[in-house]
């Protein structure tokens, strides 16, 4: 049985498919969920869920070593960032090599980067007239956005588009392809 943990700043809705993906599989599970926003819907996710989870440390997130520790301690196979909107530090990134993956709601190496999350990259999508757009799931490295490519998934832009309904268009193909990845990357 393969562990998996998700680090996540929001609604979790990503977290939620890879949950489901692999329950009563065998195959794996989210041993813990990790977020820096108290607020964050993932917390009600881990509840109902019954899965641990964890209120990131600022001080320690950046500075110590507690988090790397709390993930090497619970055997973690694969680290996901499903929309966990803080640079994950060198010590964690070295620590799990080629074991930290992302997924980023563009097409890489377009619209990524600081500043580059949520509403804003479909923003910066319409504004920039792409006639496509996509998903983009791959490594973590030390930078933002800059690890090797895994998988990438295309969807039409059109003239009508909104930022919510092009947000909509990419979340089927995270929904889809997410766990999927997941799952190839843990076999
Ligand atoms: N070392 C890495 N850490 C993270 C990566 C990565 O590729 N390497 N990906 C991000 C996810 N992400 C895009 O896919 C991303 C998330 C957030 C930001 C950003 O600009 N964040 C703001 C802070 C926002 C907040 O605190 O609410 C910032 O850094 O100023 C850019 C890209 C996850 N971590
Ligand atoms: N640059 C990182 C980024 O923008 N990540 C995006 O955050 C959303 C999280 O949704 P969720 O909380 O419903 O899974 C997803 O759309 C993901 O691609």
């Amino acid at each position: 049985m393969k562990n998996i943990a998700i680090f996540a700043s929001g609604t979790g809705s990503n977290a939620q498919k890879i949950i489901d993906h692999f329950r009563n599989t065998g195959l794996a599970r989210v041993t813990v969920i990790l977020s820096n926003k108290a607020e964050a819907g993932i917390f009600k996710i881990a509840e109902r869920e019954q899965i641990p989870a964890v209120l990131i440390d600022k001080e320690q997130f950046f500075r110590g070593d507690t988090y790397v520790k709390l993930l090497q301690d619970l055997d973690t196979d694969l680290v996901v960032l499903a929309g966990f909107l803080w640079k994950v530090p060198a010590n964690l990134v070295q620590a799990f090599p080629n074991r930290i993956i992302n997924i980023h709601p563009a097409l890489l190496p377009k619209f990524g980067g600081k500043g580059m999350y949520g509403h804003f990259v479909h923003e910066a999508v319409l504004a920039a007239g792409e006639t496509e757009s996509g998903i983009t799931i791959h490594y973590v490295n030390e930078k933002y956005d800059d690890g090797g490519v895994i998988l990438q998934e295309r969807c039409p832009v059109t003239a009508d588009d909104t930022p919510e309904t092009l947000a909509r268009k990419v979340q089927v193909l995270e929904h889809r392809w997410f766990p999927l990845i997941v799952e190839r990357l843990l076999k």
